[in-house]
C-alpha cells in the first residue's frame, strides 16, 4: 500500500515559490511565484535567459536556498526548511568538482565509502555505474587525463551511485564544445532512462532542452511562462516571448475579421479569430515561390532581401508591405527549386494549421 501511494506522488512539487533576496538596501525578487508539479522519473528542463530565476529554482529544490514564500515538497514531504543533505536529491554542476588527485574509482566511490558501505557493495554499484556512463575500463585514470565530456560522466556517476531519488543539473555541458555537448545530450537522456530516476535540468539552451526533456518549464523574469512537452513548446508557444526564445518565429500582427488577417497585400487565415490577434508562424513551415500559389492557404506578398546559406538549407529574410520582416527556412532538397533571389518579389504561403494565434502576454 505504501509503495502504490509512493509511485502516485509526484518527485518534486514546487507551491508558489517565491525568492527575495536584499541586494543594496532594496529587495530582488529572482523567484516571483513558481508553481509546478515534476512527475517520478521525468525528465524536466528549467529554461530560459540569463537572471531569469532558473538556478535559484533549482537551488530551493536542492536546499542551498531557503524560499522567501511557498512550499517545496519532494515526494510528498513538505522539505521547505530541510537541509541539502536531509534531502534524497544529488546535484551536477558545470565546473565537475571531481577529486583531483583520487582516480575515477576513487571519485565515484567516495560517496558510498563515507557512508561506510560494504566493500563488496561498492565494488558492485561503483562497477555498474562505470558501465552505464561508459567509463568501464578507465578506472585508474586521473581527472586531468581524460576529456571534459569524459569528467561529466564521472561527475554523473558519482552522483548517481548513491541513488538519489532525483538529480538536480545545472548547465552540467556548458564547458563542453558544440559537438561533445550534442554528443552528451544524447547519452544524458540514454542514462537516465536506463536509471529511471528523476532528472531536473537548468539549461539557456534551447535545442538542448528541446532534444532532451520530457517536459519544459520556460521560464522570464521569476515566473514560468510556459510549462509543456517539447513539440506543444515548439508548436503551441503560449506568448510572444516562449515563440522567440525558442527556436526562430514569425510574429504577424493586426485585427482580423471573420478568421482571416489582411496583412500587406495579402491574408493570413486565423480559423475562428475576430480581433487583434498575434500570429507565431515558424520558418521552416512557409513556402517561398515566384508565381502566387492556389489553395486554401495564408498567402502574403514581399520582397526577398537578405538569403544565408547554411548547409542544409537557406534562411531567407523576406519584407512584406507593412515593412514586416518574415524569415523562411527552405531545405536544400535535391528537388528544391531555390531561385528566389536578393530583390525578388515573391509570395510566401502556408497552411492554416501553421498560425498559431499567441496570447497577450509580450515581452516588456
Ligand atoms: N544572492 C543573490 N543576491 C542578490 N541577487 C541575486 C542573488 N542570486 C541571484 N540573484 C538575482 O536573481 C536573479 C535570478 O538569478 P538566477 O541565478 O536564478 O538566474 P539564472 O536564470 O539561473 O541565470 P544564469 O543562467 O545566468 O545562471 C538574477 O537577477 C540575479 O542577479
Amino acid at each position: 500500500m505504501a509503495e502504490l501511494n509512493r509511485a502516485e506522488l509526484n518527485a518534486i512539487e514546487l507551491d508558489g515559490v517565491v525568492k527575495e533576496y536584499l541586494s543594496h538596501g532594496e529587495v530582488v525578487q529572482a523567484v516571483k511565484g513558481v508553481t509546478l508539479d515534476i512527475a517520478e522519473g521525468e525528465f524536466f528542463s528549467l529554461l530560459g535567459p540569463s537572471g531569469c530565476g532558473k538556478t535559484t529554482t533549482m537551488r530551493m529544490i536542492a536546499g542551498f536556498e531557503e524560499p522567501s514564500r511557498g512550499v517545496v515538497r519532494l515526494h510528498g514531504a513538505d522539505v521547505t526548511n530541510v537541509p541539502p543533505n536531509k534531502r534524497d536529491v544529488n546535484m551536477v554542476f558545470q565546473s565537475y568538482a571531481l577529486f583531483p588527485h583520487m582516480n575515477v574509482w576513487d571519485n565515484v566511490a567516495f560517496g558510498l565509502k563515507q557512508r561506510r558501505t560494504p566493500q563488496e557493495e561498492i565494488r558492485r554499484r561503483v562497477g555498474e555505474m562505470l558501465e552505464i556512463v561508459d567509463l568501464g575500463g578507465r578506472e585508474k585514470r586521473r581527472p586531468r587525463e581524460m576529456s571534459g565530456g569524459q569528467q561529466q560522466r564521472v561527475a554523473l556517476a558519482r552522483a548517481l551511485v548513491n541513488r538519489p531519488r532525483a538529480l538536480l543539473l545545472d548547465e552540467p555541458l556548458g564547458a563542453l564544445d558544440l559537438k561533445l555537448r550534442q554528443a552528451m545530450q544524447i547519452e544524458l537522456k540514454r542514462i537516465q532512462r536506463e536509471v529511471g530516476i528523476t532528472f531536473v535540468y537548468v539549461t539557456h539552451d534551447q535545442s538542448e532542452a528541446l532534444t532532451m526533456s520530457d517536459r519544459i518549464a520556460v521560464m522570464n523574469d521569476g515566473l514560468v511562462e510556459q510549462l509543456g512537452g517539447p513539440r506543444e513548446i515548439y508548436e503551441k508557444p503560449a506568448s510572444a516571448f516562449v515563440a522567440g526564445f525558442i527556436g526562430t518565429s514569425n510574429l504577424l500582427t493586426g485585427v482580423a475579421a471573420g478568421g482571416v488577417l489582411e496583412l500587406g497585400g495579402g491574408r493570413v487565415l486565423v480559423p475562428g479569430r475576430d480581433g487583434e490577434v498575434t500570429v507565431t508562424v515558424r520558418p521552416e513551415k512557409i513556402t517561398i515561390s515566384l508565381d502566387k500559389p492556389d489553395g486554401d492557404v495564408s498567402v502574403v506578398p514581399g520582397t526577398v532581401g537578405e538569403v544565408v546559406y547554411l548547409g542544409t538549407y537557406n534562411s531567407y529574410a523576406v519584407r512584406l508591405g507593412d515593412g514586416t520582416e518574415v524569415t523562411v527556412f527552405q531545405q536544400n532538397a535535391h528537388d528544391a527549386t531555390t531561385t528566389a533571389e536578393r530583390g525578388d518579389p515573391v509570395w510566401l504561403s502556408w497552411p492554416a494549421q501553421h498560425s498559431y494565434a499567441i496570447g497577450s502576454r509580450t515581452t516588456p
